[in-house]
Parts: structure tokens; C-alpha cells; sequence
């Protein structure tokens, strides 16, 4: 077994028992009751780089990455240093997060919030509304046939905008068949979990004119980021690099700086 069919497997059976808890009429009410969704598209398509920042605790690669008893402090670390969105991993088993985590970041920030997570099941989407996120990330790999086309309606009908990621080239195509405009390059491969940045570089010029291109993982430091932006990248997704870093705020910044300065000479 793959390590993502591994993944999926846990979380199919967390997503069966908050289903059982929380019934989808109640994160109906919830996400009707919630303000409405923010638009993360026009700080997307301003000049120069933009970064997502990630509220990542560990991950199947790297283990435990950083302890965070306070998502919301750091994401508001993360919005302080410019960062466009935040990005929120909500899959417990693997990777340590929880609706919680997306609870607290929804409250202090005010930049767009992606709900980051093994979606499956359209119920994922109404929960991903009821906490208040702004966008859900879709993964190509794990979406077969109309599951992919279905979810993206589902989030556009809730506002959502879907953050369809792909890391092949017949993924990639899928995304952009399904019609989804906000496409992500995963650089690790979830079935071995190995990272080339690479892939982006390929796959960013079979992207349709007018895409927001979002270039994700593998982001060790400033020089990596430029390097995405050289290659294309509207947008950089990075987790790790600012987990670690010890000063969020500075580092999201310094991406950012270093990125832009880079290509504009
Ligand atoms: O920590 P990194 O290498 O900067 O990666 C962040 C992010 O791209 C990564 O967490 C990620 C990208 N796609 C995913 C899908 C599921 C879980 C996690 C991910």
C-alpha cells in the first residue's frame, strides 16, 4: 500500500466518526450562519510573489516538525509578514491538525485561510465552510472520475475556492478539464513521498493562460522561493522552511523580498 492510500485510509475512518457526531444538516446551518467566504484570488494576481503560509505541526516525510500551542499566533506571525493566505493542515493522524487549528486561525486572521486535508467526500467541503476557511485544497491523485468535477462544484457552491493540486502532467490535465483556475504543483510525490521542485518547472508551461499558479513543498529557504517565482509560480506554498524558522513573521518577508528582488533584476 501506498503511503497516501495508508493516509487516506485513516482518514476516511476519522471522517466516518465525525460524521456520526455532526450530522451534514447541522455544518449545513453552520456554514449558512458563517460570514461569507473571502475572495483569495486578487492578492493571488497582484504583481510579485505571494506566499501561503502553512500551519504544519509533522508530516509523514519529517516527522514532528514544531510543537505550535498556538496556530493562531503563528498565523497571525504569518499575515504580520505579508503572507497572502494561510494555509491550515487539518488531517490529525499524519500530520498532527484538527478543525480546532482552523478554528483558532479563522478567528485572529484576516487574510484567506485554505483548509488543508485529504478531501474525499463532499461532507470534508461543508465542514471546511462551517470553520470558516476561504478555500480547500482538492488533490487530483486521490479524485477519480466525477469525484473531482463534483467537489469543485460543491466548493464553488459554498464559495469556497478550490485549490486543485496535481504532480503529473494527466493530473494536471484533469485539473484543468475539471475547470479549475487556482492550480497547485505539489513537488513531493504523495506515493513515495520523494520532493523535486522540478516537477514545477515542467508542468507550469502546460498551465492555461490566466491560471494563478501555486507552486508547493520543498521550500528550504529565500533561494527557493525565487527559484519557483523564475519558473512561473504566482503563488508559493511553504510549510516546513517556516514552521522552523523560528521567526515566521521575518522569514515570510525576507521569501517574499528575496523573490521579488531577484526577478525583477
Ligand atoms: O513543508 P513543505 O515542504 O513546505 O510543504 C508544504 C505543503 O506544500 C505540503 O504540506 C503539502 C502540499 N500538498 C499537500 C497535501 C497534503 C498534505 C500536505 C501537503
Amino acid at each position: 500500500m501506498s503511503v497516501l492510500d495508508a493516509i487516506l485510509e485513516g482518514v476516511r475512518e476519522d471522517l466516518e466518526r465525525r460524521r456520526s457526531e455532526t450530522p451534514l444538516a447541522e455544518l449545513r446551518a453552520r456554514a449558512a450562519d458563517a460570514p461569507p467566504a473571502l475572495d483569495p484570488m486578487p492578492a493571488f494576481l497582484e504583481p510579485g510573489v505571494s506566499i501561503i503560509a502553512e500551519v504544519k505541526r509533522r508530516s509523514p516525510s519529517k516527522g514532528d516538525l514544531a510543537d505550535i500551542p498556538d496556530p493562531a499566533s503563528l498565523a497571525a506571525e504569518y499575515a504580520a509578514g505579508g503572507a497572502a493566505a494561510v494555509s491550515v493542515l487539518t488531517e490529525r493522524r499524519r500530520f498532527g491538525g484538527s478543525l480546532a487549528d482552523l478554528d483558532a486561525v479563522r478567528a485572529r486572521v484576516e487574510v484567506p485561510v485554505l483548509r488543508k486535508d485529504f478531501i474525499v467526500d463532499p461532507y470534508q467541503v461543508w465542514e471546511a465552510r462551517a470553520h470558516g476557511a476561504d478555500l480547500a485544497l482538492l488533490m487530483v491523485v486521490s479524485l477519480d472520475g466525477s469525484l473531482l468535477a463534483d467537489l469543485m462544484g460543491l466548493c464553488r457552491e459554498v464559495g469556497l475556492t478550490p485549490l486543485v493540486e496535481s504532480h503529473t502532467a494527466d493530473e494536471l490535465e484533469r485539473a484543468v478539464d475539471a475547470g479549475a483556475t487556482l492550480l497547485g504543483v505539489n513537488a513531493r510525490d504523495l506515493t513515495t513521498l520523494d520532493v523535486d521542485r522540478s516537477v514545477f518547472a515542467r508542468l507550469a508551461p502546460l498551465m492555461p493562460e490566466g491560471a494563478v499558479r501555486v507552486a508547493e513543498s520543498g521550500v528550504a529557504g529565500p533561494q527557493d522561493v525565487a527559484e519557483y517565482r523564475r519558473w512561473g509560480a504566482d503563488v508559493v506554498l511553504v510549510g516546513e522552511a517556516l514552521v522552523r524558522s523560528g521567526d515566521p513573521r521575518a522569514s515570510v518577508g525576507r521569501f517574499i523580498e528575496t523573490a521579488n528582488a531577484q526577478v525583477a533584476s
